[in-house]
């Protein structure tokens, strides 16, 4: 359960105005890794051009054909939901052991705290470092991963063995961006997530069933906030849900569309750095969750990340492409997410890296 003080649950409701907006089902393109794998080159050509259609148009799109085992994901999916099952207490505890080990730490688990700027959402989460290895840590990358109560062995093991099938997976996808966009170095997206430094983390959220609503919070058919809009800092995050909807794109023309889910497939979002790194042909895309289910959701998020010390820049084949324009400037991941940290959820953090027009 998330627990809530007096007033917060006033605090995550939307404003009466937004709630009574119908939100359009997305368009989401759809990609088959399946038909990049087989050898036929002509095959993959066209599936590299569909993922950066996708990254230029929403930002974001579907994977099918990855060879992820469906019965790893199930299994990820019911051992999560029983963490999220103990007791408050028990679950809490995984939070002091981690903020002992590493005071400051934003790893373990969280209930409707979002960050650490006032941003608050309907939702309860787990949030892990990724080692090199590939393995789930609550500690700072570099460190040793401890294993804590309550996050039991069968969740620990479950969520190593997907990290390892999620990130190859994402490198598969950067791989394909990176050809479609033409680039001679191939890897040049992909050996940022695969450094044996790089600040890449696992999420699993849980959106416990919409409470019963007061006519002041959110109204009888009312929906709250679960997570609130932003766009994800990493290069690229990839996403896996159960049935239960909630999740919402923001469209380019700043109209939101409701992200239909689908059990059997991966979404990915391009993020931040990414945008960077192409120059803003690549688009972040805005996303949310709302909740209005009597059913939970469940999600598990896979965010590809740069070595804090990398320096991110856009490629200089794009800016050539883009007319010579550099569209930001230079910034080392480590500056990049101290800027974001500082801010609000819904804040537009990349504002502070473009360069101006005449630059
Ligand atoms: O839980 C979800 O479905 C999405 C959450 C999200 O956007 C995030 O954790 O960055
Ligand atoms: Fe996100």
């Amino acid at each position: 359960m998330v627990v809530l003080a007096k007033g917060e649950l006033e605090q995550i409701a939307l404003p009466a105005a937004v709630q009574k907006a119908a939100v359009p089902l997305a368009d989401v393109p759809e990609v088959d890794l399946a038909a990049a794998g087989g050898g036929d080159v002509r095959g993959r050509e066209a599936v590299a051009r569909a993922v950066v259609a996708a990254c230029e148009g929403h930002g974001f799109f579907k994977v099918t054909g990855e060879g992820v085992p469906t019965e790893l994901l199930a299994r990820v999916e019911d051992a999560a939901a029983a963490f999220f099952a103990l007791p408050q207490l028990e679950k809490e505890a995984a939070t002091a052991t981690a903020a002992a080990a590493a005071p400051g730490s934003p790893f373990g688990y969280g209930s409707k705290r979002i960050g650490s700027n006032g941003d608050l959402g309907w939702v309860e989460y787990l949030l892990f470092g990724v080692t090199a290895a590939g393995t789930a840590a609550l500690s700072v990358p570099g460190e040793e991963a401890s294993s804590l109560p309550p996050i039991s062995d069968s969740l620990r093991d479950l969520l190593d063995e997907y990290i390892v099938a999620v990130r190859a997976m994402a490198c598969e996808v950067l791989g394909l961006m990176a050809e479609g966009l033409g680039l001679e170095e191939r890897d040049v997206f992909a050996r940022l997530v695969l450094d044996k430094e790089s600040d890449s983390m696992l999420r699993v959220n849980h959106y416990p069933p919409r409470p019963e609503l007061k006519q002041s919070a959110a109204g009888p058919h009312g929906r709250l906030t679960g997570f609130g809009e932003h766009t994800d800092p990493q290069i690229i995050s990839v996403l896996r849900s159960n049935d239960t909807s909630g999740l919402e794109i923001s469209l380019r023309d700043g109209s939101w569309a409701a992200v239909p889910p689908d059990r059997n497939s991966f979404f990915v979002n391009v993020g931040d750095a990414l945008q960077v790194l192409t120059n803003g042909r690549f688009r972040s895309v805005r996303h949310r969750v709302m909740v209005s289910s009597l059913r939970p959701r469940v999600s598990v998020i896979f965010f590809g990340g740069p070595p804090p010390q990398e320096r991110l820049a856009p490629l200089p084949s794009l800016v050539e492409e883009d007319g010579g324009r550099r569209r930001y400037r230079e910034f080392t991941w480590r500056e990049y997410k101290a800027s974001a940290y500082r801010t609000k959820l819904a804040e537009n953090r990349l504002c502070h890296f473009e360069t101006a027009a005449h630059d």
